[in-house]
């Protein structure tokens, strides 16, 4: 079933340079990691998703609704996103007033709004930071905290702009199986970013932006094994696919643990 509908989008800031030049896209509940060099169009691409920005040609329907026809507010219950930079995102000094935020924002009751914000702070592991000022914590507690609080709005689609920017090893894990359990909950995640290996674990569709184009769009390890596309777009295939080229594999394999597995005695 379709979520989201992308016809013939075009989309230019100024007169003189067009940024995306006629996408068409559909997509289901599959997981999504969109990918492609600095400048491509990706964060504007999800702009105009949001609704924050409108096509300059074509349409972007989410879930029904033509975001032509729609202000930001009235799409919030129906699409949420996570900023690139928690610190644009944060405002209040405690954080359970910051997740509540947005569900009291599109219209939940205080008691609804609670209970939703106190599920999500539990998913993200920071259920015992309540009280605290987001300020006085890390910039990854701050990410998760930015996270939680879109989640708490409990969207059909949630997008998130580098997620993983800025976090260390075990951040990126609990940011991996956030989004694991999201999907579990029917929940469509787009996620733009540039780190190969986390998209090769998490996401079943990848789409590559390459010059305001979709270059690839598929099965995640169908993209990753296209290597003079990538090429084309500036992208290295994950570390697994690269060994696997490196030895001449058969088969190539996208995650080591997958690699691993194949090749163990
Ligand atoms: N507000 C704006 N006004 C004018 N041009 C802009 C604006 N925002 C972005 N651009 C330009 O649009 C192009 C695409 O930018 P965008 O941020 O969408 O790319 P991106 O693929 O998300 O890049 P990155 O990976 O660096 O975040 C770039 O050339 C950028 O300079």
């Amino acid at each position: 079933m379709s979520i989201i509908e992308i016809n013939n989008l075009h989309f230019s800031y100024t007169k003189d340079e067009e940024i995306l030049k006629g996408i068409n896209l559909i997509f289901d509940e599959k997981s999504t990691a969109i990918i492609g060099q600095n400048g491509a169009g990706k964060t504007t691409f999800v702009k105009l998703l949001k609704g924050l920005l409108k096509p300059t040609w074509g349409d972007v329907i989410i879930d029904g609704k033509n975001t032509k026809e729609y202000t930001v507010a009235n799409l919030a219950p129906t699409i949420g996103l996570v900023f690139q930079n928690p610190n644009d995102q944060i405002f209040k000094n405690n954080v359970l007033s910051e997740v509540m935020f947005g569900p009291l924002n599109i219209g939940m009751d205080e008691s609804k709004a609670k209970d939703s914000a106190l599920k999500a702070l539990k998913m993200v592991g920071l259920e015992e930071k309540i009280n605290d000022n987001p300020y006085d914590l890390t910039l990854s507690e701050r990410k998760l905290i930015s996270i939680a609080s879109i989640v708490a709005m409990n969207t059909k689609i949630i997008i998130l702009d580098e997620p993983t920017i800025a976090q260390d090893y075990i951040s990126k894990e609990k940011i991996k199986d956030i989004i694991l359990k999201l999907k579990s909950q029917g929940k469509l995640v787009i996620t733009i970013t540039h780190d190969m290996d986390f998209v090769a674990e998490t996401f079943e569709r990848t789409l590559v932006f390459c010059e305001g184009r979709v270059l690839l769009d598929g099965k995640t390890d169908y993209v990753f094994m296209q290597d003079e596309e990538l090429k084309k777009a500036h992208l290295e295939p994950p570390y697994a696919a690269q060994l696997c080229r490196k030895l001449n594999s058969d088969k190539i394999y996208i995650t080591v643990e997958e690699f691993i597995k194949a090749n163990k005695r």
